[in-house]
């Protein structure tokens, strides 16, 4: 069967990846990345400097998912442009992902210059879930941000860019926000980034299961498929056609991809299922999404892309 799946000038041999954050702090878990069978990858949201993170514990494993308040643990961007110099000297012709993120307006610009000033010939994918205003919402539910934050970008970056978007809930912010969105060149979203501020209970001690935030972050898992489903298929129905999204959220197995190639996406990204049963994952999803094709009737993607049935 034919896996393969195009986002701009980029083909790519199957449509998964990592989910920005899982398996890609460091060169270790970026290269166990780059001997999976996923089809790309993309690096931690990267700052201009390191940061440590939030207190541990930061991440919790649950029966239906998993929550996290990292905190943006990160070696910094000059580390991961290292690191994919040295993977495109040998990998020419696979192009990856790189995550950038800044906690102020000043920061998101300034790390993008680093990637449009350096030979980092992949895809970026900036993180709009940090807020850039102390007080005020993450950057993606605050339209105005969004709109200055995107201007400032495509004022200077001419490299292909993606937004990494938290979930929308209401069909009027899937409206807005899609139109905010059609009014750039970007090459995909990203939808979506875990649910956030969650809160989950150890129920021997009566405590918050993670440390920051009182327990407060961002969830994931299979609590997530149904509204993942659900923002891929809105911005698929809203966006023009030559922004192709990226489906994240709840993928724990191949009929799980299939789903939401059928809602729209173009790629898939696996955040907690990859965090639980590592790289080898990727191996599986593909036998048990080619098995789903087949039973289905498909040999390629694009046979079967954004054809949910409604009644
Ligand atoms: C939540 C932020 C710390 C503002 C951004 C980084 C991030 C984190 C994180 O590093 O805590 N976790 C997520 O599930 N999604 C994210 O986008």
């Amino acid at each position: 069967l034919d896996l393969t799946t195009t986002i701009g000038n980029y083909t790519f041999a199957n449509p998964l990846m990592n989910a920005s954050g899982v398996n890609c702090f460091d060169k270790d878990e970026l290269d166990a990345m780059v001997a999976s069978a996923s089809g790309s990858m993309v690096t931690k949201s990267a700052t201009v400097k390191p940061r440590p993170g939030n207190p541990e514990p930061r991440y919790a494993d649950l029966t239906l998912g998993s929550i996290n308040s990292m905190g943006l643990p990160n070696l910094g961007i000059d580390y991961y442009l290292d690191y994919v110099a040295t993977y495109q000297a040998a990998h020419p012709a696979d192009a990856i992902f790189m995550s950038i993120v800044g906690t102020t307006f000043d920061d998101n610009i300034a790390v993008a210059h680093r990637i449009q000033d350096s030979d980092f010939a992949g895809l970026t994918e900036i993180n709009l879930s940090c807020p850039n205003v102390p007080g005020e919402p993450q950057t993606a539910y605050d339209p105005a941000q969004t709109v200055k934050i995107l201007d400032a970008l495509f004022s200077f970056f001419t490299k292909p860019l993606g937004v990494k978007l938290p979930p929308f809930f209401d069909l009027a912010q899937f409206d807005q926000m899609a139109a905010i969105l059609n009014r750039y060149p970007l090459a995909f979203i990203n939808t979506m980034n875990s649910i956030g501020n969650g809160l989950m209970i150890d129920a021997e001690t009566d405590t918050a299961l993670i440390k920051p935030k009182g327990g407060f972050g961002g969830i994931g898992g299979a609590y997530a498929k149904p509204i993942a489903l659900a923002n891929v298929r809105a911005f698929r129905q809203r966006l023009n056609s030559n922004i192709r999204i990226i489906g994240t959220g709840g993928v724990h197995t191949g009929r799980d991809v299939y789903e939401l190639i059928l809602c729209g996406a173009d790629m898939v990204q696996v955040g907690t299922a990859l965090h639980q049963e590592g790289p080898q994952i990727f191996a599986r999803l593909l036998t048990e999404l080619q098995a789903e094709m087949t039973r289905k009737g498909y040999t390629n993607l694009p046979e079967f892309r954004g054809a949910l049935k409604t009644l």
